[in-house]
């Protein structure tokens, strides 16, 4: 969370068992499936370490793909969306996991960073989000972009790298672009970038995505 995580390379393994920090049912609040109820399976670690990171995923347990699914089955009170998040999910092997969900016909979603690719069934739904350092984005992989239904940007007034977005293979790959406020915490920063997320939408033709479950104060 906020930068201090390690960051961390792709687990190896055949991802029988897979590092997990949560598992919990709520509403999807960003991208293409907001409002969405949704099964949210948070995996652990990123190769990433953002500072305005809002997440804590540093904490796991190792848990089988059949407890997983499990616990899933257990909570989801009639949600068929499964979100596979992090961290960054694509860190870990997401196949078998992917391919027992679908098979119980849910849709899986899985939100990424985009510069990691783990094998993935072709009917997984990936949202990428792309982070920038050195002041461009993090090039995004073409077996990702191959696959990517929404690309989501992140905008923040104070911070350069976040300002405006740019072509990361959207053109070429025909995806949707959403712009999304970055909350940095601070009424006045967020309020900054609020606007400044919605001249961004205003100027790319691109679909705006605020946190839904952060109005709703859910997790
Ligand atoms: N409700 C809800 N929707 C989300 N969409 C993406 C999230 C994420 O942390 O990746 C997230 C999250 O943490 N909660
Ligand atoms: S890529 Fe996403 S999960 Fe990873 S550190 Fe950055 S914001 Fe956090
Ligand atoms: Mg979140």
């Amino acid at each position: 969370m906020f930068g201090k995580n390690p960051k961390l390379a792709p687990e190896k393994g055949d991802g029988g068992e897979l590092k997990v920090t949560s598992i919990f049912l709520t509403i999807q609040g960003e991208g293409p499936y907001v409002g969405h109820q949704a099964v949210f399976i948070r995996l652990s670690g990123c190769n990433l370490a953002c500072d305005f990171c809002d997440t804590e995923f540093d904490s796991y347990k190792l848990l089988s793909v059949e407890e997983i699914v499990k616990v899933v089955m257990s909570i989801r009170d009639g949600a068929n969306l499964v979100v596979i998040t992090g961290g960054e999910p694509m860190r870990q092997k997401i196949k078998l996991l992917c391919d027992n969900l679908l098979f119980r016909n849910f849709t899986v979603q899985v939100e990424t960073n985009g510069t990691i690719h783990t094998e993935i069934p072709k009917a997984v739904k990936l949202v990428c989000s792309p982070k920038a350092s050195n002041g461009k984005y993090h090039s995004i992989r073409k077996d990702i972009l191959e696959q990517t239904v929404a690309l989501k940007f992140l905008i923040s007034k104070q911070n350069k790298e976040y300002c405006d977005i740019s072509e990361v293979g959207q053109s070429r790959y025909n995806i949707p672009v959403y712009v999304q406020p970055m909350d940095e915490y601070d009424e006045f920063l967020n309020q900054n970038n609020l606007l400044l997320a919605q001249q961004v939408a205003k100027k790319h033709c691109a679909i705006l995505s605020l946190q839904l479950h952060k109005i709703l104060k859910i997790d």
